[in-house]
């Protein structure tokens, strides 16, 4: 089993800006899901813990190796998908992979070739594989990120926004094949898609403000509203007003009408209808909270 540690983690930029403000985490095998808006802190929190950057306080454990003064042993151990994969030389995507097997310590040649034939066969490049990366889809590049980060068999995996601008078929594909990684290593998966984590992770956590607010599995997470949100359509002038009187948590356009959910532990007024509730709604209520909390 293996175990990622993140104890009273902060970071505050030279700009000022505090990305971090004392994340505790701990991690076990499998799919973990970190969700947030924009902004609120999961690259800072994914570059940190990938050694690519230094916290201003606190610790990072993997499997007991102290992350901060020992990179080298966890990046030997780390696949990252960042989520800008940065520019790509015009080279094909086989050359392209064996260099970055020799940068990820690969060094018998025939090892080499195997591990590159094997990756790109599994993320589905492989009939692509003379092809220069620069010419890849969206959806393609970031099967490409994958294998890349795959090298070496790492016993941390982790991605950054992986889906953010792949239209919903190429989302898919990559999705599958991320669930496909194993149960055997941990993979982080940071996205402000709900529907992924729902999808995909056994266990989550949602980070706003720097702060992780809410953290276990998505049902027990959904499990704790239940029998708390409810809906109703109403016209699209009344929302202020609706906002004002209760809590609304999100508002939607169903078949060109306009849907409130509100979160209340009883029925709203008449013309409310109580709904089973889903991550979405758990997300929105836990943001909601913290707004509250914080005004
Ligand atoms: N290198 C940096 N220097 C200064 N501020 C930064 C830096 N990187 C991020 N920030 C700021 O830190 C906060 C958190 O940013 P971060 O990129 O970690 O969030 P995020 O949740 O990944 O959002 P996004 O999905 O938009 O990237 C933001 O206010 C951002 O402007």
């Amino acid at each position: 089993m293996n175990t990622l540690q993140v104890n009273n983690l902060t970071k505050t930029y030279p700009n000022g800006v505090t990305a971090l403000n004392g994340i505790n985490l701990e991690i076990t095998n499998g799919m973990f899901g970190l969700l947030g808006a924009n902004g609120a802190g999961k690259s800072s929190l994914m570059r940190t813990i990938a050694s690519l950057q230094e916290p201003t306080s606190g610790s990072i454990y993997f499997n007991g190796t102290d992350v901060i003064r020992e990179p080298n042993e966890v990046r030997k151990q780390l696949g990252y998908l960042p989520q800008e994969f940065g520019v790509y030389p015009k080279i094909s995507a086989e050359k392209l992979l064996n260099h970055l097997a020799i940068l990820k310590g690969i060094v018998d040649k025939k090892e080499r070739k195997t591990q590159v034939t094997a990756l790109l066969q599994q993320v589905n490049l492989y009939q692509h594989r003379k092809k220069s990366v620069y010419t890849f889809s969206g959806g393609m590049r970031q099967r490409f990120g994958i294998a890349q980060a795959l090298l070496a068999n790492p016993k941390l995996i982790i991605v950054d926004e992986p889906t953010a601008g792949l239209d919903p078929e190429e989302s898919n594909r990559f999705l599958n094949l991320l669930s496909e990684i194993g149960e055997n290593v941990i993979v982080i998966l940071s996205t402000h898609i709900v529907e992924d984590v729902r999808n995909l992770c056994p266990k989550m956590a949602i980070l706003s403000n720097g702060e992780i607010i809410a953290e276990g599995n998505p049902t027990d997470l959904v499990a704790g509203i239940e029998g708390k949100i409810w809906t109703r359509i109403v016209p699209k002038s009344d929302i202020e007003l609706y906002k004002a009187l209760f809590h609304v948590i999100s508002t939607k356009l169903v078949s060109g009408e306009t849907q409130i959910r509100v979160l209340s532990e009883n029925k709203p007024e008449t013309g409310f209808e109580m709904i089973v509730p889903n991550l979405e709604d758990f997300y929105f209520a836990t943001l909601f909270n913290q707004t509250l909390e914080r005004a």
